[in-house]
């Protein structure tokens, strides 16, 4: 992987005609292969930023440079190497499954080369269908087909937009068996997504936008690890009313009727200052006289994360 960014971003602002600022001096750089997830509220101005990389919205103040080419000076290099999947399927009901993904590497000017759109819907295994007019195929299908318009060209970085919006379970893990297979053979994927668990699921960065801004972007892992909180829950032998005044120094609370302690703990102190914290309430709750029955842990998922940084900023 080399270290130039495959994107880079600088100081982009988008206002919309009528004023709106969509986007917000936003920074950022792409890495080549990386899986990077753009997540953000309704409005929050993730598709602005998608179009506005891919030339299709301009923008009102920054740039854009997309594996070195500046995406207004030199549109068609910047262009060619990015595949766009949109959400849905427009129009061509009556092509065929082959038409349609051959008609798409036309449109980026390159030559006819029907061994990739061979191997291109192989990969999506869609050899079958290549007969079979776009109205005829099931919706995963369809999403398929999408992801193999974008990839007729060869795009080095491949965009997608809501990959999974309004899908199936099945259909969803088998979208990101697809998208994994694509980063496996080093296209760089950037999606956006409303699904917390698609981006914990997938994403080796995160990026957060809020109002414009990108407020934040990190490791998945890092994310996780810095600001996840642990649990440990105890289920108690003889249920408390309250939590007894020896045990007030540890962070603790009582649930499930007091049949249960919760005990929180920061992710970030992972190591050494944990297992003195949590060998220290052990010892406590023994010479309290609080025995426990049963004991498990829980890590704060993504999604609460999330919730809570998009909070926090509000
Ligand atoms: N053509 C436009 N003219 C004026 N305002 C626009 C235009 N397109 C988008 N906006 C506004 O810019 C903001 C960001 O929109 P954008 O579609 O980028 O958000 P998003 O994060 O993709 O949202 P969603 O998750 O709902 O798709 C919204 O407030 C939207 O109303």
């Amino acid at each position: 992987m080399s270290d130039t960014p495959v994107i880079a971003v600088e100081g982009l602002s988008k206002v919309y005609d009528g004023g709106f600022q969509a986007l917000k001096e936003v920074d950022l750089a792409i890495r080549r292969g990386e899986i990077f997830a753009l997540l953000g509220p309704n409005g929050a101005g993730k598709t602005t930023l998608i179009s506005v990389i891919c030339g299709l919205v301009n923008a009102s103040a920054g740039h854009v440079s997309v594996d070195g080419y500046d995406n207004v000076r030199h549109f068609r290099e910047a262009r060619s190497r990015i595949g766009l999947v949109p959400q849905e399927l427009t129009s061509e009901a009556f092509s065929t499954v082959w038409d349609t993904v051959s008609f798409s590497r036309g449109l980026f000017g390159k030559p006819r080369d029907p061994v990739h759109i061979e191997k291109v819907l192989k990969s999506l295994s869609l050899w079958d269908k290549r007969r079979n007019r776009l109205i005829t195929l099931s919706g995963g299908m369809k999403r398929r087909v999408l992801i193999a318009k974008a990839l007729a060209h060869e795009p080095e970085i491949l965009f997608l937009d809501e990959p999974t919006a309004g899908v199936d379970v099945e259909l969803r893990r088998d979208m990101w068996e697809v998208v994994r297979g694509l980063r496996d053979n080093g296209v760089t994927i950037i999606l956006t997504t409303h699904y917390i668990e698609e981006a914990e699921e997938m994403a080796d960065r995160i990026g957060v936008i809020r109002a414009g801004e990108l407020v934040l972007v990190e490791e998945k892992h890092e994310l996780m690890r810095k600001l996840g909180r642990k649990e440990l829950t105890l289920h108690l032998r003889e249920p408390l009313t309250t939590v007894p005044e020896r045990l007030a120094h540890h962070d603790l609370r009582l649930a499930d009727d007091g049949h249960a302690l919760v005990y929180t703990y920061d992710g970030r102190h992972n190591g050494d200052d944990d297992q003195a914290g949590i060998a220290d309430l052990l010892a406590d709750l023994e010479e309290a006289g609080i025995h426990f029955k049963d004991l498990h842990t829980r890590q704060s998922s993504l999604e609460e994360i999330f919730v809570s940084l998009v909070r926090e900023k509000a």
